[in-house]
């Protein structure tokens, strides 16, 4: 059985691809992290909105729960919900235990880099090749177990982060299989596709723990830059610190109100392909402050690799050729936000 991993190793990247500056050790923003002034600002006019002013915030426990998903699909391709059973002590901790792996010193978060054609470990984010500029961000990836990882970083204090992060997985799955149950169910697809999407065995998903550290200059530099998110769907925890933008058509950047306690919900190319374009696929960035370090924790979930991935046969006129997940995946990291036109029937 092919793997997440193993998908992502035909595009291998150079190691300033991969290596995030040391954050500690500079006082301004050097030249290399200096974005070119963006002409696409955060819009501060909200009643310009054509949309509704907020991405919906949906109780999962109240009985229009599926409605209001269905319809937040339709709409933006992105909610956040509340009351979704996920424990917040969980989400604490996963937030402290990412802080305490942040906070190591940059030699020491050098010793589990991501390999040049790996998918795990430390590193900048995997969109870097496709930008001129470097962003001011380092990421932790796990997929499964990260006990290897973190036995380097932590010898003999391993487990709490292991436990951690597996306890946070277990409930991330469950959360997913729920919500996409709703949204597969309000697209009224086969027991079979239902099978693809939420397959409990050979699925495949990925935890990224982002780190933005605080920044002398945010207007001059970047967190995380424009990109959608590759597989089904993607669950986001963003903490209580603001920072994500989404990119509303006609209107411009929007921020992402940041709740404690709730998560971001978002379509990822895959599910944007499945619903033949009618759930969209939101582009997002996100920027930095100065004065708070923001830590983000998102879980991708996706179907087996060597799956087909194709818009539901319920659909008459499929806007998208069908093809193996991994080859999807394979297009998206050599030609980025290309791979979804270069794809279309
Ligand atoms: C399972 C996934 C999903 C990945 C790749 C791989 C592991 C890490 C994920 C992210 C996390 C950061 C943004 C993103 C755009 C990136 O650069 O790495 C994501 C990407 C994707 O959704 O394409
Ligand atoms: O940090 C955030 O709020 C968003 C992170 C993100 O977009 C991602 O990990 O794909
Ligand atoms: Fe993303």
């Amino acid at each position: 059985m092919t793997t997440l991993s193993e998908a992502y190793r035909n595009v291998p990247l150079t190691d300033d691809q991969i290596i995030p500056i040391d954050f500690e050790s500079i006082d301004g923003v050097p030249e290399s992290h200096s974005w070119p002034q963006f002409n696409e600002h955060l819009n501060k006019n909200q009643t310009l909105d054509p949309k509704d002013s907020m991405i919906p915030v949906i109780n999962l426990a109240c009985p229009d729960a599926r409605t209001l998903i269905g319809q937040a699909c339709e709409t933006w391709g992105m909610f956040q919900v509340i009351n979704h059973g996920v424990p917040f002590e969980l989400v604490k901790k996963v937030e402290s235990e990412s802080e305490r792996l942040f906070a190591l010193p940059a030699h020491e978060k050098r010793k589990v880099l991501r390999a040049a054609d790996g998918a795990t470990g430390y590193g900048s984010a995997r969109v870097s090749p496709f930008f001129d500029k470097s962003m001011w961000h380092e990421g932790f990836t796990i997929m499964g177990s990260c006990v290897d990882d973190a036995k380097v970083l932590w010898p003999h204090e391993y487990q709490g982060f292991c436990d951690t992060m597996d306890a946070y997985q277990h409930q991330m799955k469950l959360l997913t299989h729920n919500l996409l149950l709703i949204i597969l169910d309000t697209l009224g697809v086969t027991p079979e596709d239902m099978n693809w999407a939420i397959s409990t065995d050979d699925s495949q998903s990925a935890l990224q723990l982002n780190s933005y550290p605080t920044c002398p200059n945010p207007s001059e530099t970047i967190g995380l830059a424009p990109h959608t998110d590759s597989l089904l769907l993607t669950i986001l925890n963003q903490s209580d610190i603001s920072g994500l933008e989404i990119l509303v058509e006609g209107f411009g950047w929007k921020q992402v109100q940041a709740i404690e306690g709730a998560f971001v919900v978002n379509v990822g190319d895959l599910l944007h392909i499945f619903s033949n374009a009618k759930f969209p696929v939101l582009t997002h960035r996100v920027m930095v402050t100065h004065s708070r370090h923001r830590i983000s924790v998102a879980y991708f979930h996706g179907p087996p690799v060597e799956s087909i991935v194709a818009p539901s046969s319920k659909f008459q006129k499929p806007l998208f050729k069908s093809l193996p997940v991994k080859e999807y995946l394979s297009l998206k990291s050599k030609h980025f936000s290309e791979a979804l036109s270069m794809i279309q029937a």
